[in-house]
Order: structure tokens, then sequence, then C-alpha cells
């Protein structure tokens, strides 16, 4: 894929009035949005408030029951999955691959999409695996088993699996979970720069500070609704924590970031 192909399409998903609930459980109520090629969206929001069920909407594992999903004008659960493999990848909050799995294995899986039934690892998805260990720095992982890895190996292996899909659109379910301080941002570096060369990439945080450093937007969700959008300094204010978290804290900028403590930590 390259970034001239990305911007021609124009690559657009979006939330059109999505209402969605867990048998009676409503979850979602009427949240309208979209996602551009080139930009990286975070997603924050206290928890329980909706932030992966609106994940899994946009990568059609569920569907609205109001509103639509839509990508590129098509309702994304009518798409075939294979076909929408190449367009988005989702990075789940929850693992389900095999223990015995071998790690390079587990990257491969990213390739599925790409693969025609009857052959496996053309020049072109080694060049895709290849690539993206090394930007997850798990290259001396390869021949482990997943089984055997760290929580934070794991989910580094499982952030190259979902860029070895090479798709359009990159959903990232809390993608820091596990990763230490230098993966953390080695990580959020690399959803930056999947942006910068075009791609669109949503990512569920829970790290304000992550959030306000490396998004160009931010959505706020509050109880199933949008709270707040814009801009990291528009969004993340003294007055939306205290409204949709409950605290009160104090905000200081250091450059793009903006840091929240709680009021009085500081005593
Ligand atoms: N499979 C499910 N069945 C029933 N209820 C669910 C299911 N998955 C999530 N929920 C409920 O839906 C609501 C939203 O869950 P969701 O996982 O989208 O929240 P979240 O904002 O991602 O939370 P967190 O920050 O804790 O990860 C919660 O009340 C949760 O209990």
């Amino acid at each position: 894929m390259t970034t001239a192909r990305i911007q021609e399409q124009e690559t657009a998903l979006g939330l059109r009035q999505v209402s969605f609930g867990y048998g009676a459980h409503p979850v979602l109520d009427a949240v309208s949005f979209n996602v551009r090629a080139g930009e990286l969206l975070a997603i924050v929001g206290p928890n329980g408030c909706g932030k992966s069920t609106i994940l899994k909407l946009m990568a059609g594992l569920i569907r609205p029951s109001a509103g639509e999903v839509l990508l590129d004008d098509l309702p994304v659960a009518s798409i075939p999955r294979r076909k929408l493999a190449r367009r988005l990848t989702l990075l789940a909050q929850s693992n389900e691959a095999p223990e015995a799995m071998l790690v390079r294995d587990l990257v491969g899986l990213g390739r599925f999409s790409h693969e025609g039934w009857l052959r496996r690892d053309t020049p072109e998805d080694r060049r895709h695996i290849d690539g993206a260990m090394r930007r997850m720095d798990v290259e001396a992982l390869a021949d482990r088993r997943v089984g055997e890895l760290s929580g934070g190996q794991l989910q580094r292996c499982r952030m190259a699996m979902t860029l070895a899909q090479d798709a359009d659109i990159l959903l990232l379910d809390e993608p820091t979970n596990h990763l230490d301080l230098k993966h953390q941002y080695a990580l959020l570096e690399v959803a930056r720069t999947q942006a910068l060369a075009g791609r669109a990439v949503v990512a569920v945080l829970h790290d304000l500070t992550h959030a306000s450093l490396h998004a160009d937007r931010i959505i706020l969700m509050s109880e199933g609704r949008i709270a707040a959008e814009g801009s990291p300094a528009d969004v993340l204010t003294v007055e939306m924590m205290e409204a949709v978290y409950g605290i009160r804290t104090v905000a200081m900028p250091f450059g793009r970031a903006i840091v929240h403590l709680p009021e009085g930590a500081l005593r």
C-alpha cells in the first residue's frame, strides 16, 4: 500500500447515529464521528463508557442496533471478512493466539487476508512480517512460543501482527497495555508514523498524557455518548475531567503534552 493510494481513496470510516446495547443493556446512544486518512484519533473515557464497543463496531464484529457504521459508504458489517481485512485491522484487548504458536507465525497471521488459499509467505509477505517485527522490536522473539512470552512481549508481537496486515485503517484497543515506559512511547511513535504515512489510526487510550502527545484529535466518551471532541487542548480541560471522570485535577502543559494530576497530589 502506498500513501498515494490511501490519499486517493480518502479513507473514511464513520459512525452515523450509532446506538448499541448488549441484550437489554444500552451501551452507545446515537454516536457519530469519522476518522480520516492521515490522522491519529484517540478515544478516551472512563471504564465501561463504550470505547471497546466502538472499535468492535468499526471492525464490523458487531452490528449497531440503530444507525450505521460506514466504510467508504458501505456498511462495514456487510463487507466480506477477507476483503475488509485488507482495509482495516483491529488490535483487540484480549489475546486469542494459541499458546504453542511460534511468534513468527503469530505475526504472519496478519498476512492472512493477502494470501490465496494455496500459497504462503511470498517475498511481499516476508517483507511485511520482517518490517513489522523490526518496528516492534520483537525479532529476537521470532522462535519463541506465544505461551512463553511476558505480557509486554506478547503485546508487542500482537502489534507486529497488526502492522503486518498493512491495512489502511488501524483500530488499536489500549495498545500500550503491559508495555514498559520505553515500549509505550515506541508503540505510540509507530502509531503516529502510521498516521503520518497516510493511514487512519484510532486508538483507545487511558493515559491522557499519551493522548495529548500523540493524537491529532480526541473523542472523550461518557456513558455511551460523546462528551467532547476536538484537539487535545480543547478536550482535555479541567472542567471536562471533573464532568466526565468526576475528579478535580490540576492541568500542566509540557509542550504538546497535557498532564492532569488530582488536585492535592502536589501537597
Ligand atoms: N460481551 C458483552 N456482553 C455484555 N455486556 C458487555 C459486553 N462487553 C461489554 N459489555 C458492557 O458494555 C459496556 C461498555 O463496555 P466497553 O468494553 O465498550 O467499555 P470500555 O469503555 O472499553 O471500558 P474499559 O475502559 O473498562 O475497557 C460495559 O458496561 C460493559 O460491562
